[in-house]
């Protein structure tokens, strides 16, 4: 191991997403094949039992990149030094329940770690919140860490990209590789609007590629949108596998150059571009060098597009409205 190590935070260890994810971070697939890394495994008292089952198949793995594991409930010893935190830790939704129905079950579990990563992480921190309502959840953890500058913060809705991507491409006929630029606006939610007028296939606009608009306006988005309730129907439980496989796309997509004239999704504080109001945390597209992101700019909205991100917008301002209310920011 030549390079020194990235200390990775993760909260929820002991959950679902976590029995994915952390296997996934300690193979190599957020930061490549060649950078060792140490584990923080952040879990509530009770699940600290569970926890030491994964740390010893993690140790049964003989991962050759994992340099360190440590498994807590200590926020202060979780967080010490930490280069990237990934707030997964959080209950998941039933069927029937919206995600932002969890603000209040959830919302609190986000001041106490905001105000730890402020206090202990390293300087170049960055936080990943994948834990919902996640948008609002990070919105939480950001504004209990007011020494963390703002572009640090992301919550996950690289997933809503992935399946909008899978959708196009079996609606298309092609693989979800021929599929890029698929912006996903707004919040993680039954509002988001998975943004097909601006995809493109094989380089093509998606609404030349597919004829049949009515499904890209109407059950394309719903499809998206509804898809974590279609899981939950089905599965009984959350996604998983595919929520940890999102959150290892988003580090791996902020860590590395964008793709030239591509973007990603993901959700960061709103700077006011496209006329959102600043500061919620609003999924846009977005680009980065590997280690400065910025907001793409000059993305064409149309009417229908616009009616769309106003909504998802709203619910954003409500979510805040909320949490500001029950006194968490
Ligand atoms: N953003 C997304 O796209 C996306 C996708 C899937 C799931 N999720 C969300 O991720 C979260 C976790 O899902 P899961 O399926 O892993 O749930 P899970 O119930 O299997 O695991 C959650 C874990 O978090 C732990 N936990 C609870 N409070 C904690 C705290 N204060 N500190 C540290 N750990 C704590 C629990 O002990 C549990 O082990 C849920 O909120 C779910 O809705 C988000
Ligand atoms: O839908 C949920 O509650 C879980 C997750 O956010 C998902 O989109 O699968």
């Amino acid at each position: 191991m030549s390079k020194a190590p990235i200390t990775v935070a993760v909260t929820g260890a002991a959950g679902q997403i976590g029995y994915s994810l952390l296997f996934r971070i300690a193979s190599g697939a957020l930061f490549g094949p060649d950078q060792p890394v140490n584990l923080r495994l952040i879990e509530i008292e009770p699940a600290l039992g569970a926890l030491s089952g994964v740390c010893m198949e993690l140790d049964d793995c003989a991962f050759p990149l994992l340099n360190s594991i440590t498994p807590t409930a200590d926020l202060d010893e979780g967080f010490k030094g930490v280069n990237w935190g990934i707030l997964v830790g959080s209950v998941p939704r039933k069927a029937g329940m919206e995600r932002k129905d969890l603000l209040k079950i959830n919302g609190g579990i986000f001041t106490n770690q905001g105000k730890a990563i402020e206090k202990n992480a390293a300087s170049d921190v960055r936080v990943l919140v994948v834990g919902n309502p996640c948008n609002t959840n990070c919105l939480i953890a950001m504004n209990n860490a007011k020494g963390v500058p703002s572009d640090r913060w992301f919550a996950m809705t690289r997933l809503d990209e992935n399946r909008a991507k899978s959708q196009l491409a079996a609606k298309a006929g092609v693989h979800n590789t021929s599929v890029s630029n698929l912006a996903i606006w707004g919040n993680h939610s039954a509002t988001q609007y998975p943004d097909f007028y601006n995809a493109k296939i094989d380089g093509k606009p998606v609404t030349d590629v597919i004829s049949d608009h009515d499904w890209l306006k109407g059950d394309f988005i719903s499809t998206v949108q509804q898809r974590g309730a279609a899981i939950i129907k089905a599965r009984g439980l959350s996604s998983a596998a595919s929520a940890a496989n999102a959150a290892c796309d988003t580090v791996y997509s902020l860590t590395h150059p964008t793709a030239e004239g591509d973007w990603t999704s993901v959700a960061v504080c709103s700077d006011g571009s496209y006329g959102i109001e600043k500061g919620l945390m609003f999924s846009f597209p977005v680009r980065t060098d590997g280690s400065k992101w910025e907001i793409v700019q000059g993305v064409p909205v149309n009417e229908f597009s616009q009616a769309k991100i106003k909504a998802t917008e709203d619910e954003l301002r409500e979510e805040r409205a909320a949490v500001t209310e029950l006194g968490l920011i």
